[in-house]
């Protein structure tokens, strides 16, 4: 296991403040921020490139906060790959052994393991310049592997490649982690690559580790409108639950829903765009608001219906039609229901933004 506990960093301006981290053996933990929110510094510091402030770095249960980073059995890929240019691949990706002075016979051995494991054995001799920016990648991938970390370090390692070569990576870089079990923490500002390829994810803001939990319950149950909103969440109002008439009504502008919750006072609240139900008449039994529709957009697999109910909501419907009775798109000006499952709605205590 690795645990930072109370880590801190100030750097120029930048505060990494009480990191409390716990990353299983064999986890796949991806740390999710914005730009500038202090990714890169938190993994550098438990690489071991910056000594903490304050605070503790353990892996297996020995200490490692100021352990130099050679030492450290770490591999770290970067964003722009950082390869050797004046090396060819197979040079480049046996430097880590050298220096740690492995024999020659070993070496090879490693070398084939990797150039395997990557599918590289074309590559090893040409020069770092003249491969596509996914051969580089998988060398720098293979230059990080062939030393056997104990901890991989990715930096943003998909940033650089096209969309198509991204997605078709995510699912090499799952077949190496299921192949090596080793304990990776992957930095990213894209949900969708947390999403795929983490056991667990850490959403970083300003320094701070301000959610951690699966990628479905960042998802399903941000903590913060920040979190609701860098996640790309559809439906997400700053608001607050009031008491009425013996029942809880959450009001943010002129959007009004009975809800059933603990808290009251300042409160986040997120509606989940593909549990709400679009209705031609008013249905009983569960929250439903009238609105009118002000637009509707054909995605691949469903329709996203715009609808004025106080505030403009979003829905996501089946595009066939709807078990409300919708056996056509709705229309624009169109007056409708929006029906509110209490399961689609997320409600969480407001402090921030
Ligand atoms: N050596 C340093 N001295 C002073 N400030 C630094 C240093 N290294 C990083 N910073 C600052 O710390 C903040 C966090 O930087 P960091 O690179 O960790 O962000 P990030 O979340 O990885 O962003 P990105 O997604 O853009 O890579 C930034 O404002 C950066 O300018």
């Amino acid at each position: 296991m690795l645990k930072l506990v109370g880590v801190n960093k100030r750097l120029g301006e930048f505060h990494l403040r009480d990191i409390d981290l716990a990353v299983l053996p064999g986890e796949y933990f991806v740390i999710l921020g914005p730009t500038g929110s202090g990714k890169t510094v938190l993994l550098e510091t438990i690489a071991g490139m910056y000594p903490p402030d304050a605070g503790r770095i353990f892996f297996a249960g020995k200490e490692i906060t100021c352990l130099p980073p050679e030492e450290r059995r770490i591999g770290f890929v970067y964003q722009d790959y950082a390869l050797f240019p004046h090396l060819d691949v197979r040079q480049n990706i046996l430097f880590g052994l050298k220096s740690r002075k492995i024999p020659a016979a070993a070496r090879e051995g490693k070398l084939g393991e990797v150039v395997q494991l990557l599918g590289i054995g074309h590559l090893l001799a040409r020069n770092p310049s003249t491969l596509s920016g996914g051969e580089q990648q998988r060398v720098a991938l293979a230059r990080a592997l062939v030393t056997e970390p104990q901890i991989f370090l990715l930096d943003e390692p998909l940033s650089a490649l096209d969309p198509r070569t991204r997605e078709g990576f995510q699912r090499e870089l799952q077949r190496i982690h299921r192949a090596t079990g080793t304990l990776t923490v992957h930095v990213t500002h894209d949900f969708a690559e947390a999403a795929f390829l983490a056991d667990r994810i850490a959403v970083m803001q300003r320094g701070r580790l301000v959610q951690v939990g699966s990628p479905e319950e960042i998802f399903y149950r941000p903590s913060s409108l920040f979190t609701a909103r860098f996640v790309g969440l559809r439906n997400v109002f700053a608001g607050e639950v009031l008491e009425a008439k013996g029942h809880r009504l959450f009001r943010a502008g002129r959007l009004e829903l009975a809800v059933e919750t603990g808290f009251t006072g300042p409160v986040g609240c997120v509606l989940h765009p593909e549990h709400l139900q679009l209705s031609p008449t008013p249905t009983g039994g569960t929250t439903c608001l009238p609105g009118r529709v002000t637009a509707v957009y054909r995605r691949r697999f469903y329709l996203e219906v715009m609808v004025d109910a106080g505030e403009e909501l979003v829905l996501w419907i089946p595009p066939a039609g709807h078990e409300h009775g919708f056996h056509r798109p709705p229309q624009v000006g169109e007056k409708v229901w929006c029906v509110i499952p209490p399961a689609a709605v997320h409600l969480f205590p407001r402090s921030e933004d």
